[in-house]
């Protein structure tokens, strides 16, 4: 049945009245996400939410097993970071997703200190005879052959943008000139796509790159590689609760007019000062004390105040570097809104769940590829290409990822199931249909069994493979 009550500033009574299919987060034991709807939304209040609702005490929970890796924080390959964060959640994807290796797992009885005595909050299942632990054995000897970390061609790329960012940033600030300041949010655009795909790998340097933004490469390990990555398009991804009120994508039966068809529009403006509310709330976090400071995040006050010195204005330098934000802003924001995860045929919290909860499953029905970057590595990290690759294993670099096309291809045939691109076009106008979309999906997820778009360097590899075999 569907709520009368309509909410148009309250998600919590929106959420909370939803008594569509019971629960709008389907599988999950908790209803609605423990500070899903708070006024400050951070990372560190996403994790905070998650340790109530995992309740996994302070130990780390995999599948039914509680361990304890305090003595293992400082040794772990993949950094501190992420066990440090993790503490006293349930890390079953994050474990299951970052690690490949067959062998990490047989690492875990070294930690183990009980069994839980609660069931788990995630639907997800990782069988070892279903599709997700199939296409990782699958992966495992390709990766072993081409490796998992980023190609000299990557890195180039990676240090490549930097270099220009510093310099555009200069020429602005030197010649006072806002078309130059305008280069230098494309720029800085493009850099933060590449760095994103440095963040989720193991600690490294050029994962800072995306600090040269005023959005912090530690949030968004949490908010997007440990919300949105693991738990696509749920009301656990992050990437959807923080744009509320502002654009709403989940297709809630009683979402508001304003929403479904004013949003549409207005998003825009959402998009372009979307790093401005970024700074707001980074600064509100330091005064309330919610945010400790790092010395990383000075990186953007510091373009502001080159821009202000070398032009000797505080008024055109502060402009210069509103320019430069507010360009990387918006391109950031809409290309990352246009890449992959909304159009009324994606899952998305409310729509009818899958029968067969594979973890593997719920990422591809949540994620879909855009035809016309596939083969160039500069498109694919600047919008997000290889998305469906990317989700499966997300600390494997994306010069990595197109290696891995036959195996997923040949899983999914194996799971009958129809994988294929779209048009990019097709993911546009999606966007814009998802944000107007009050109609929850009635028909379970998956690929339209019509002839299935795939590009022609993946048909090659394809080929490529069945031929040696
Ligand atoms: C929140 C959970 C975790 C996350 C997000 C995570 C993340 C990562 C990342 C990003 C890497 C680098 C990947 C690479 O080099 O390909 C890595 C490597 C590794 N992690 Fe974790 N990790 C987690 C939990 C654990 C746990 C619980 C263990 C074992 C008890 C573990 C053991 C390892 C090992 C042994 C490696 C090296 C793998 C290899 O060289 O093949 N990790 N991890």
């Amino acid at each position: 049945m569907v709520p009368k009550e309509k909410s148009f500033h309250s998600t919590t009574r929106s959420v909370h009245g939803w008594n569509g299919s019971g629960n709008p987060n389907p599988g999950f034991t908790v209803d609605v996400p423990t500070n899903r709807n708070i006024f400050l939304k951070t990372a560190d209040a996403w994790m905070g939410g998650k340790r109530v609702d995992d309740a996994a005490d302070n130990l780390w929970r995999i599948h039914d097993k509680l361990y304890d890796l305090t003595d293992f924080i400082g040794r772990h390959p993949g950094g501190r970071f992420w066990l440090e964060t993790t503490r006293g959640t349930d890390i079953t994807e994050a474990f299951e997703s970052a690690h490949v290796n067959p062998a990490v797992a047989k690492m875990l009885p070294k930690f183990y200190v009980r069994e839980a005595t609660n069931k788990r909050n995630s639907p997800y299942t990782f069988h070892e005879d279903g599709f997700y632990k199939t296409l990782q054995r699958k992966v495992w000897p390709v990766l072993q052959r081409v490796g998992r970390g980023p190609s000299l061609k990557m890195k180039l790329m990676a240090d490549g943008q930097a270099a220009l960012y510093v310099a555009t940033v200069f020429a602005a600030a030197v010649h006072a000139s806002y078309g130059l300041a305008f280069c230098a949010g494309l720029v800085l655009w493009t850099i933060m796509g590449t760095a994103h795909n440095f963040f989720h790998q193991a600690d490294n340097f050029r994962m800072f790159y995306f600090d040269l933004s005023p959005l912090s490469s530690s949030d968004w390990r949490i908010t997007h590689g440990l919300s949105h990555h693991l738990y696509p398009n749920t009301l656990y991804d992050f990437e959807i609760s923080v744009l509320e009120p502002f654009i709403h994508f989940l297709p809630e039966p009683h979402k508001h007019f304003l929403h479904r068809y004013v949003t549409p529009v207005t998003c825009h403006l959402t998009m372009l000062l979307a790093f401005f509310i970024e700074i707001i709330k980074r600064i509100a976090g330091l005064i309330i004390g919610t945010r400790k400071f790092e010395m990383i995040n000075v990186l953007p006050w510091a373009q502001c105040v080159v821009m202000m010195l070398c032009t000797g204005s505080f008024q055109t330098g502060l402009l210069l570097y509103l320019t430069t934000i507010c360009t990387a802003s918006f391109f950031f924001a809409w290309v990352g809104l246009i890449a992959a995860h909304h159009h009324p045929e994606i899952y998305h919290a409310y729509d009818t769940f899958r029968s067969d909860p594979d973890w593997g499953l719920c990422q591809l029905d949540a994620v879909r590829d855009k035809i016309e970057v596939t083969g160039s590595l500069f498109l694919v990290a600047i919008s997000f290409g290889d998305h469906s690759l990317h989700h499966l294993f997300p600390t494997v670099d994306h010069s990595k990822l197109p290696y891995l096309y036959p195996a997923l291809i040949e899983t999914c045939e194996e799971f009958n199931l129809n994988f294929s691109f779209v048009k990019q076009k097709e993911l546009i106008l999606g966007m814009y249909l998802q944000i107007c979309s009050a109609n929850p999906n009635p028909k379970p997820p998956g690929f339209p069994q019509i002839k299935p778009l795939i590009p022609e360097v993946v048909q090659k590899m394809i080929h490529k493979k069945k031929n040696h075999s």
